[in-house]
């Protein structure tokens, strides 16, 4: 019977909380117009308008309908989608003093426990001593070619794992970066085979791509709804909350408690986290060190992850492209020696290809919202303080008036050439925006560069033939926040007996 009055009393705090917010938004609107969009109903706003999967499509179409600032309501939330990339520089940019919140998501945030790290952190002086601990890290270009090395070891030892696994290229992938970024982090060394730091970091972010869709969870429009017992018929998502807020506690600790171990014994490697725990910071300060680490290495490896996996698609299927950047490699560095991050500059194709490859499908099709701290007024529509406001990157990135044959892979496009400048550097777009840019741009930009050096230098990458039959690889990506390309089967084999040679011979031939 108790039960039943609490299903009763949810249901009519649901309503209570549905109508009150249909009040607010009249007076809002009252205020100013908000940005226009498709109509939506009472109460539940555009709830079934919103997308299943692939949003940034869905978005780019309700922006050729209804201009560059599109607004939706779910619930009464507000939400806005910037179809135009000067508009998110107007906004995150210039008004970065209004644009640098994050909404408050309840079930990635509050209820699985996200909002501890930097990308979800709210504006203020948390956000602030954060970032700084980044920036002291990997702030510069030049502060990030102190890993060059250790970045160019990992990647040998992936063109080495390749060489003995080429099916399994999308895993070894996912390894590499978390060794790069694990080392960094906590001065963790992965183990070759399955490494169950990896895998749980894995599986951690995985449940936040997902628990940050947009309109994912209705407790994210009716925080209320975090109340519900997880025994209510359509009350799972509480289970799955309760889930992934374990394996995340678990994964922010493991590795934490490795490094302070480490430590103790004397035989810490140095990283982020040894490093900021020598100087005994205060219980506070440890927290805020605890959860950098953390955010370094979760917004990091499936990030970069998603990038280089791209590349071997591209690589598949635009096999002129490859043949280009593989030419500029045998003229200028020879077939004696692996390409490194100092060669950069003299590899402008390969250069070109990297920034193609973040264009072309981009890591984080929406980017990360940013929130207003205050109303604002954008051209001329009113911007609640609260509104959720999506960048569109994937948008930016294939606008025909930015890029020419937006949905063609041409790395050409970003070298000028007589009576033709380059087209704007997609850099620019895909690390997001003021305050909240990504702060981990130079060690993806240099990640990026390395992985698809060496392997263009060693490896040729195609189609698989099967019976003679050629595979077409299907272009696919995932929804959420972070977009990978769904599995698909390429064949990667070594250049030449050289280059196999090459691989083999590489010093630091040690496995571990
Ligand atoms: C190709 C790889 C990557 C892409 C495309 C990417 C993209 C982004 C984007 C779009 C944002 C949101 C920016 C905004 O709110 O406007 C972001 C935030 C962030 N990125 Fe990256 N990122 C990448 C790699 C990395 C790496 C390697 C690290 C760390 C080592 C990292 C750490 C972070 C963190 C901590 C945030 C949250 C910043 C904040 O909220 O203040 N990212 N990234």
């Amino acid at each position: 019977m108790s039960r039943l009055f609490l299903v009763l009393d949810t249901g009519a705090a649901i309503l209570l909380v549905a109508l009150l917010f249909v009040v607010y938004r009249g007076r809002q609107s009252a205020r100013g117009p908000l940005p226009p969009g498709p109509r939506g109903w009472p109460l539940v706003g555009n709830v079934f308008d919103m997308p299943a999967t692939n949003e940034w499509n869905t978005f780019m179409s309700w922006g050729e309908k209804w201009g560059d600032v599109v607004s939706v309501t779910l619930f009464g939330q507000h939400i806005v989608i910037l179809n135009s990339i000067q508009h998110a520089y107007d906004m995150f940019e210039k008004k970065s003093n209004i644009y640098s919140d994050r909404p408050a998501i309840t079930m990635a945030g509050e209820m699985v426990g996200w909002d501890r790290t930097l990308v979800l952190l709210r504006y203020g002086t948390r956000f602030r001593e954060t970032r700084k601990l980044f920036s002291q890290l990997i702030g510069t270009r030049s502060q990030t070619e102190r890993f060059s090395q250790h970045l160019e070891h990992e990647v040998h030892r992936f063109l080495r794992r390749i060489l003995r696994e080429p099916t399994s290229v999308l895993k070894e992938i996912r390894k590499t970066t978390g060794a790069v970024i694990l080392k960094m982090a906590y001065g963790y060394e992965v183990q070759e085979g399955d490494d169950p730091l990896v895998d749980l970091v894995d599986r951690a972010v995985d449940e936040f791509s997902i628990s940050t869709r947009p309109g994912a969870f209705l407790v994210d429009t009716f925080p209320i709804l975090r109340h519900v017992p997880a025994w209510m018929p359509g009350a799972s998502w509480k289970k799955k909350a309760k889930v992934w807020a374990d394996d995340l506690e678990m994964t922010c600790n493991v590795p934490y408690a490795f490094t302070q171990q480490q430590m103790s014994a004397g035989t810490a490697i140095p990283s982020f986290t040894s490093t900021h725990l020598e100087s005994n910071p205060v219980p506070e300060k440890e927290i805020v060190i605890k959860n950098a680490a953390f955010s370094l290495y979760s917004a990091g490896a499936d990030t970069t992850v998603s990038a280089i996996s791209t590349f071997f698609l591209a690589m598949t299927c635009y096999p002129e492209a490859q043949r280009k950047a593989q030419a500029e490699i045998d003229a200028v560095i020879g077939n004696d020696r692996l390409p490194t991050l100092a060669d950069r500059d003299k590899l402008p194709f390969v250069t070109a290809l990297c920034c193609e490859v973040l264009r072309w499908q981009p890591v984080a099709p929406l980017g990360v919202p940013h929130c207003p701290v205050a109303d604002d007024f954008h051209a001329g529509f009113l911007i609640p303080k609260g509104t959720i406001v999506f960048p569109n990157i994937w948008k930016f990135l294939h606008d025909p008036d930015t890029y020419a044959n937006p949905f063609d892979f041409e790395p050409e496009r970003f070298i000028a050439s007589p009576g033709k400048t380059a087209e704007k550097d997609p850099r620019q777009i895909v690390f997001g925006f003021g305050r909240r840019i990504c702060p981990g741009m130079y060690l993806a930009d240099a990640s990026l560069f390395i992985s698809c050096a060496v392997s263009l230098a060693v490896f040729d990458i195609s189609k698989v033939v099967r019976d003679g039959k050629v595979i077409e690889p299907v272009i696919d990506y995932t929804s959420g926040t972070i977009s990978h390309p769904r599995p698909f089967e390429c064949s990667i084999r070594p250049r030449s007996a050289n280059a196999e040679a090459l691989i083999t011979a590489m010093h630091e031939t040690r496995e571990r």
